[in-house]
Parts: C-alpha cells; sequence; structure tokens
C-alpha cells in the first residue's frame, strides 16, 4: 500500500487543543512581576504527572535533526503522564500526534512549531517521538518520573509519509 502522505498545519492553541497545549507566549495570560522589570507569561499548560505516585521532572532532549519526508511509522504515549516540550535552539520542530482509536493511533495530524512554540501532550495522547529540524536542537522537557511503566508505542501498519 502506497504511504498516506501527512503536511503539517500551522501550530495553533485552537487545532491543538484536543491534544493538549501550546506553549508560547502569544495569547498568554501576561503577569508584571518583579517591580515592572518581568512579565509572567502565567500557567501555559497543566503538568499531569502524579498518576501512581508521578512526580515531574526536568530533562533536556537534545534531538538529531529530520528531513523531508519523514517516515511516520509509529506512535507512542504515555498513560501515566503528560509530556513538554520547549525548543532552545531556535529552530523550527515538529509534533506530530493521532487521535486514539479503540486503544490504537486513529487519524494523524503534524504541526510545523517555530522557534518559540512548544507544545504539552496531554496524558495519554499519541505522538510521534522528538522531531527536530535543520540542526541538532535542544528541547526542555518536562514529563514524569515514577516506577510504574509509562511509555506505550505503536507500530502502523501504513506508515505516513510526512511531506514538510
Ligand atoms: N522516550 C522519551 O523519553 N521520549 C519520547 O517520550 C518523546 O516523546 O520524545
Ligand atoms: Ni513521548
Amino acid at each position: 500500500m502506497a504511504a498516506r502522505i501527512l503536511r503539517p498545519q500551522a501550530l495553533t492553541r485552537e487545532a491543538f487543543a484536543p491534544f493538549g497545549e501550546v506553549i508560547e507566549t502569544q495569547g498568554a495570560e501576561e503577569r508584571l512581576i518583579n517591580a515592572g522589570t518581568t512579565t509572567r507569561y502565567h500557567d501555559l499548560a497543566r503538568v499531569d504527572v502524579e498518576a501512581a505516585g508521578g512526580r515531574p521532572l526536568i530533562s533536556i532532549f537534545r534531538g538529531q535533526p529530520f528531513a523531508s519526508p519523514v517516515t511516520i511509522a509509529m506512535f507512542e504515549r504515555h498513560p501515566l503522564g503528560s509530556q513538554a516540550f520547549y525548543p532552545l535552539s531556535g529552530r523550527p520542530w515538529l509534533a506530530v500526534v493521532a487521535k486514539d482509536d479503540a486503544g490504537r493511533p486513529g487519524d494523524a495530524f503534524a504541526f510545523l512549531a517555530t522557534a518559540t512554540q512548544g507544545v504539552n501532550y496531554a496524558r495519554g495522547v499519541w505522538h510521534h517521538p522528538l522531531l527536530s529540524l535543520e540542526g541538532v536542537s535542544d528541547f526542555l522537557v518536562v514529563d514524569r518520573g515514577g516506577e510504574d511503566a509509562n511509555l506505550e508505542e505503536q507500530w502502523l501498519e501504513s506508515p505516513y509519509r510526512l511531506e514538510i
């Protein structure tokens, strides 16, 4: 079977809402703090990591770049916690997600994130592992630490061909 073609759309809060939040200053609640010397862009995403005694982890992921076309052959999800990625290297990147279809990945959606957009995958949302673009890129990652297994992977019978 020929690969299904997937083309990325712009990342917006509205379009990404079924999968989690977009982490960006645009449209965020702004709070002037520190005697007016700092703007706090407040409460951008829900860190949901407490299930089964989990705790929040802050890590840095250094991703190798992918080039178009990208083969999307699998999805993963974290049933016990959310997972947030924020780009640190000034480059765009790809967030690829899928609806759930009776416990397996359903329709897939690709989002082209700018260098100043992160995402928080809500707990249990199917997503592709990190897809950096253009060069080796660092990301700040906030996700769940704990004893229980928190990674479920599914390979697709028919991969997508993601054309940027
Ligand atoms: N495995 C891991 O920590 N990374 C993935 O969860 C990912 O979404 O990149
Ligand atoms: Ni993940």
